[in-house]
């Protein structure tokens, strides 16, 4: 199956509870003048930041009115449009903030707060409903890696993630190995690309060859300006999902600019 396309890498950063909406703008701020005095190539790579909800307005003021080339996008999702359902945050208020992402599934949702692939399918869905592009995240435990190897349970969420979902509309997909998440030990490339081919071949099952090639999949867990060379020489990943790298504005950036390090 030829699926090599191109497809703009994306970089993102997710900071998990981390950042008041203070904090939020100084980690803005620093990351965007390190971009450019970095004569980072914004057309070639897409980066974007992923901060708690409380800190949205704050990162869209600034982006918009300092026109940084920088985009933003939420931790989460309801599943839900509106309505009577405390502490959620619709898609419709994401839209509203100029979020062009929501991450959806990620493990720490799935294992806290014991999110299904269902529920994690309407989330994504609800997302799309609004124009925001979900970040479908997957992703296999160490037990799973035991017992299954590491691309079926990836696959079957996946799966059962795109039965939620309409036919079309753009999606990103993270593999994100449970283990690797911010333990200081990330999958060898290798090892990523074979799971980010078998989510591709998955993509093109149910959604179509045209689909799949035009569909982003990252690699995230303990992802570094050191590793992620490697990653993006892989002709499946087209990315990463970044956490505890992301905090730091600097080697963030240096992540940014992979393509510094992928001929090297
Ligand atoms: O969970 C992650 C991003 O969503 C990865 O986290 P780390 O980069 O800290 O391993």
């Amino acid at each position: 199956m030829a699926m090599t396309t191109s497809r703009t890498p994306l970089i993102a950063g997710n900071w998990k509870m981390h950042q008041d909406h203070l904090q939020a703008i100084a980690l803005v701020q620093k990351l965007a003048w390190t971009l450019q005095d970095a004569k980072h190539d914004h057309a070639a790579v897409e980066v974007a930041v992923f901060p708690p909800f409380t800190g949205l307005r704050s990162v869209q003021t600034l982006i918009s009115a300092e026109r940084f080339e920088l985009r933003h996008g939420a931790q989460d999702v309801s599943e839900h449009d509106a309505g009577a359902h405390t502490g959620e945050v619709s898609a419709a208020m994401l839209a509203k903030l100029d979020c062009a992402y929501a991450i959806v599934g990620h493990s720490e949702r799935r294992q806290d707060h014991g999110e299904t692939d269902a529920i994690v399918g309407r989330k994504a869905a609800a997302a799309l409903r609004h124009g925001v592009t979900p970040v479908i995240c997957v992703g296999e435990t160490a037990e799973d890696l035991e017992q299954h190897g590491a691309s079926a349970v990836p696959v079957q969420q996946l799966r059962d993630v795109l039965a939620e979902l309409p036919a079309a509309g753009e999606i990103v997909v993270a593999y994100e190995p449970v283990w690797a998440i911010g333990s200081g030990q990330a999958a060898t490339a290798d090892q990523a690309q074979q799971v980010c081919q078998a989510l591709r071949q998955t993509l093109a099952e149910v959604r179509g060859d045209e689909a799949a090639a035009a569909t982003r999949i990252l690699y995230g867990g303990s992802v570094k300006s050191g590793n992620i060379a490697g990653f993006m020489r892989e002709p499946d990943i087209d990315g990463a999902l970044v956490g505890g790298a992301s905090l730091d504005a600097a080697e963030f950036a240096a992540i940014s600019r992979f393509q510094h390090h992928v001929g090297t």
